[in-house]
């Protein structure tokens, strides 16, 4: 990457203070680019969802690695809830969704209230152990089925046929049928064995994307682990539930702790499972990096306080700008034969774009991706009728209560006089992009277009080509649409 005109700031810059302008190009289409991240996670997608409690479980792990990305399941849940975790996810299926499955008595009105955890926006009734992988299919249930119907209605009552495909049948001919039966849903058996679900647009997604994947096929899934307590039984645990990355996180990552947590980190990654990639952080300065990459970091977590959730920066005036806190840590990264990921302070596509030109191996993302279906939260309703899930900061008085939850009370209380985080926050779901995948899509169309504007086949092209530019307060609102009226 390179300043335009040669301009090197003089201070420090976030992503809106920044552009990037088009070069020549030899690249005839944005379906021509490769955005498989260079973190050396093998991911084809460069996005990770953060391990934030209110964000990262097992649906979104699910979700993103069907898409390519990796998700971080956090260091506060019970290490044996992890692991659960991590098995469904390596179970579920690397092309259709897990649908929400219910049996036939299950009432109208709990099968409603699941519905919202997925964003295929229906529920398949089933008989036989969906866990065991011997669920049946005996019909569908979607809330057009539940007008008019009383809740306590048993869905069997009400549930109407589906439209049944074989697992081998292209994501092609699914669409076709799909829209040639005017279904918005078809369901994959096996025999009579339930193996999955698909929508038109999860067709047309499994046709532009391809999933995150470990040696043996399963879907990726990384987790979380603190610099307290027993580190090296946690990462022990981890690697042995199958975590294929592992995440040393602290708010403050170089520190004399973290070093001395990732050495323990590193000694059972190397026994138990050499081949898994360990991140920490965060850092935002070279020196970080050098440090943490010294101490066994493949991979350094950059990003001190521009998190949505984060009240460091007002509560201890540390931090900084992240756009520059990402190039000059990738640049030591690289130096050093290590990467980093760009985590926090992403709101737009454009901001991922400007931190891969910035040479991040990957971009990790948290508040963002919480407004969605996929998140761990329970969908709410406000009094406008509009849909949200609530949010926190991990170093949040709630978050901190339930980290600590095996102190004393005096303790615990001392402990939540720290935070650095916002308790409660509402994360509205964008009526047009209210799944996962509709951000990534999002997110994914813009990152290819840039890199076309630059030339990129690749991102080690694209963190090579990219000339961005310094740019105004009013530069940065220019290009802000104009969503209503001019009024
Ligand atoms: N990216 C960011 O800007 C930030 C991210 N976070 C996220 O919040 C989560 C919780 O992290 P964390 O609060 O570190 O909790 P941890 O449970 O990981 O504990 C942090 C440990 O480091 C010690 N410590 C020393 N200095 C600091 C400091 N300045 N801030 C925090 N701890 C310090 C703490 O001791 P003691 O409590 O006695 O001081 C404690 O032992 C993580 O996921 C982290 O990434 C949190 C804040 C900023
Ligand atoms: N200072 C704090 N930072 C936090 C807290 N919880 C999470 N985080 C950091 O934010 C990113 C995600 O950023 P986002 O803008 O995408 O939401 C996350 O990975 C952490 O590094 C917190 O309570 N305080």
């Amino acid at each position: 990457m390179r300043f335009l005109n040669n301009n090197t700031p003089t201070h420090d810059l976030t992503y809106s203070d920044v552009f990037m302008v088009p070069s020549r190009s030899s690249v005839a289409s944005r379906l021509d680019v490769d955005l498989s991240s260079t973190d050396g996670l093998g991911t084809p997608l460069p996005l990770v969802v953060a391990n934030m409690t209110a964000i990262s479980g097992r649906r979104m792990a699910e979700t993103i690695a069907r898409r390519g990305g990796i998700a971080i399941i956090p260091q506060d849940i019970p290490t044996d809830i992890v692991g659960e975790a991590i098995g469904k996810v390596k179970r579920s299926h690397t092309v259709f969704d897990t649908p929400i499955t219910v049996t036939p008595s299950t009432t109208l009105g709990e099968a409603m209230s699941l519905m919202p955890k997925r964003a295929h926006g229906v529920a398949l009734v089933a008989e036989g152990d969906r866990h065991a992988g011997t669920a049946c299919p005996r019909g569908i249930v979607s809330p057009a089925d539940a007008v008019d119907e009383d809740r306590f209605a048993q869905v069997h009552e009400v549930m109407t046929d589906f439209l049944k495909v074989s697992p081998d049948a292209t994501p092609r001919e699914i669409f076709d049928l799909l829209t040639a039966n005017h279904q918005e849903v078809a369901v994959a058996v096996d025999g009579d064995r339930l193996v999955g679900v698909m929508t038109r647009k999860g067709a047309l997604r499994s046709a532009l994307y391809q999933p995150a994947v470990d040696a043996e096929g399963r879907l990726k899934i990384g987790a979380a682990v603190g610099i307290n307590g027993d580190v090296a039984g946690k990462t022990e645990a981890l690697l042995g539930h199958g975590a294929d990355v592992l995440v040393v996180d602290t708010a403050h990552g170089h520190q004399e702790k973290m070093i001395e947590a990732l050495a323990i980190v590193k000694k059972v990654r190397d026994r138990v499972a050499p081949d898994v990639r360990i991140v920490a952080g965060n850092v935002v300065t070279a020196d970080g990096v050098r440090d943490l990459a010294e101490a066994g970091a493949d991979v350094l977590k950059v990003g001190v306080g521009p998190g949505a959730m984060c009240t460091t920066r007002m509560q201890t005036g540390v931090g900084r700008p992240q756009f520059s806190a990402v190039l000059e840590c990738a640049e030591t990264a690289a130096g050093l034969g290590r990467s980093i990921w760009a985590d926090g302070g992403v709101r737009h596509p454009r901001d991922v774009a400007l931190a891969l030109a910035a040479g991040a191996g990957s971009v990790m993302i948290g508040s963002w991706f919480a407004g969605t279906h996929e998140s761990t939260g329970d969908l709410r309703t406000d009094a406008q009728g509009r849909r949200y899930k609530e949010s926190f900061g991990m170093a949040s008085a709630r978050a901190v209560k339930m980290r600590t939850r095996d102190q004393s009370g005096f303790d615990r209380a001392r402990a939540g006089l720290f935070e650095e985080g916002i308790s409660s926050s509402r994360m509205y779901l964008d009526p047009d992009r209210p799944g996962v995948e509709d951000l990534v899509d999002f997110i994914v169309s813009g990152v290819r277009s840039s890199c076309t504007y630059a030339g990129a086949r690749s991102l080690p092209e694209f963190n090579e080509l990219a000339t961005v530019g310094i740019q105004s307060v009013s530069g940065y609102e220019e290009g802000r649409p104009v969503s209503a009226s001019w009024s």
